[in-house]
């Protein structure tokens, strides 16, 4: 059984309370976690505070060292990073092992890299002065993550707010603690310097709430849901600590008549079902052209039949269990939601039984729906899980107004030949992101993040380092 502890100062250190870690696959506890309290809180924050200054003057290019050293570091225990995440979140190991433990060290080596690119900027004034801008970190600011990309959303965030001369306290997931707590023992292993980097296990209404609401907290990096983010928003926003919120999605996949039929087929069934449709940029609504919409339909209704869930341990395993007891539950009701408001499952729509040690596990059949109206609650509120909803539509002016018709906005993509009108809509659709004939093709330099109710800010690239900076601009003149 894993002992989960904090790491504060420099080294592991455990609470007086403790929750209960459950490995999704079997239902079974797999371990204890620490739930940090107020004592816990307090060390965080005074060593991050102590670190601060020596970690704002190390060179970028040192902290660009101690960032690749722990990318070097998941890289090599690569194998027992995948199957924690896995077993922590029931997703499948393939998956782990290719996208989730890779993408945590990239996060890493993206943002060492920019730690030695971020520059000040300066601007002449041509009537005899210059502006110099500096970029400072904040001080101490907390990273808090979600369960659904565990290591990989909590190296996306801590990388660039440590790259930037920050000292962190880091939030993981209470539901999928394990990757977080091995990084912190590389961590230890790397030698980074005590205080630099605080991970705190623990309730997100107990020990997150805390944290957000601390004043030495100086700026908040969130990834999660809407309702979380408008809390934190809420307790954040009147002290103004400065927020960068990553919210929730309800993504339309738009396929045209033209789309390149195997190719679309295979993209947006993963779109759907990926990590079992637990990503926040999963294509949720899936907008098939009239023309070809009974046709496309039982093309991909015949694929998701395909993707029975199975025990994630096993390398060809594609669908794995949901992450949680509440999260199962939370989905199967949704299901019964939509059959209620008359909903047509054109496959899946129950639980899934997998056997042998599985049998206790939280699976969820891939489900496909239709017959819904736009505006109904399961073509509004975000599932994130293994279901899709399926809509016609006659023409692009049909497909945006169906498209943007909900209160989010993060991602969304459209599926044609025909690039003029994959670029008109692109221009009027509303999200963050927009994928062209592909989906979830990730360039760690762009932009990312949501309009509408999907967040505030972006991350990503230089958004990031901005983010995790105060702008300083100082004006000298001079003789001209
Ligand atoms: N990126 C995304 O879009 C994600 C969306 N979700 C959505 O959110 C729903 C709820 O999932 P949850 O696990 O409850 O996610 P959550 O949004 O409550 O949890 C995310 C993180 O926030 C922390 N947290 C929770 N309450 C907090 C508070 N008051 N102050 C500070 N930190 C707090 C949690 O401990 C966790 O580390 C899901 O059903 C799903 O629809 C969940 C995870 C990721
Ligand atoms: O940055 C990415 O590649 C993916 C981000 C995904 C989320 O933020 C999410 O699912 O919550």
């Amino acid at each position: 059984m894993d002992r989960i502890e904090h790491y504060i100062a420099g080294e592991l250190r455990s609470s007086e309370a403790w929750l209960e870690n459950f490995e999704p696959a079997t239902g079974q506890v797999s371990g204890k976690i620490a739930d940090a309290g107020e004592a816990e809180l307090d060390a965080a924050i005074a060593a991050a505070q102590s670190a601060f200054p020596a970690w704002r003057r190390t060179p970028g290019a040192e902290r660009a060292r101690w960032l690749n050293r722990l990318a070097d570091l998941i890289e090599r225990d690569l194998e027992a990073l995948a199957r924690a995440e896995s077993e922590d979140t029931g997703k499948p190991i393939t998956l782990a092992r290719s996208v989730d433990i890779p993408r945590a060290a990239s996060n890493l080596r993206f943002f060492a890299a920019a730690a030695t690119q971020f520059s000040s900027e300066s601007h002449l004034m041509e009537d005899g002065a210059i502006n110099w801008t500096l970029r400072e970190p904040h001080g101490v600011v907390a990273c808090i993550s979600p369960w659904n990309l565990p290591l990989y959303l909590f190296t996306w965030k801590i990388a660039p707010a440590l790259a930037a001369g920050n000292c962190v306290i880091g939030k993981p997931s209470e539901v999928t603690p394990k990757t977080a707590w091995l990084f912190s023992k590389l961590c230890i292993e790397a030698g980074l310097p005590s205080g630099v980097l605080n991970i705190l296990h623990g309730r997100g209404p107990g020990i997150g709430a805390r944290l957000i609401d601390h004043p030495a907290i100086k700026a908040i990096s969130f990834t999660g849901g809407t309702a979380t983010g408008a809390e934190i928003a809420r307790v954040a926003a009147p002290r103004f600590k400065k927020l960068s919120l990553e919210l929730g999605g309800k993504n339309p996949t738009i396929v045209f008549e033209d789309c390149d039929w195997e190719h679309t087929l295979e993209e947006t069934l993963r779109a759907a079902f990926a990590n079992q449709g637990q990503i926040c940029l999963c294509g949720s609504r899936l907008l098939i052209q009239a023309d070809i919409y009974e046709a496309f339909r039982d093309a991909f209704v015949e694929k998701a039949r395909a993707l029975n869930p199975a025990d994630p341990a096993l390398p060809e395993t594609r669908q794995g269990a949901v992450v949680s007891r509440a999260h199962y539950e939370k989905v199967l009701g949704c299901i019964e939601q939509a059959r209620e408001d008359g909903a047509h499952i054109l496959v899946g729509g129950e639980a899934a039984q997998v056997g042998g040690r599985c049998d206790q596990g939280w699976f969820i059949q891939p489900t496909v729906i239709e017959g819904l109206s736009p505006s109904c609650r399961s073509n509004q509120q975000e599932i994130f899980g293994p279901v899709v909803s399926l809509m016609p539509f006659r023409d692009e002016e049909e497909a945006l107004a169906i498209a943007n018709g909900v209160d989010y906005g993060l991602a969304s993509s459209i599926w044609t030949k025909d690039i003029s009108r994959a670029h008109r809509m692109a221009r009027n659709i509303e999200s963050g992101l927009v994928w062209i004939n592909c989906w979830m093709r990730r360039d760690l330099r762009v932009p990312m993040g949501g309009m509408k109710q999907s967040g505030v800010g972006r991350e990503g690239g230089w958004e990031a380092m901005r983010f995790f900076t105060e702008a300083k601009n100082v004006t000298v003149a001079f003789d001209g």
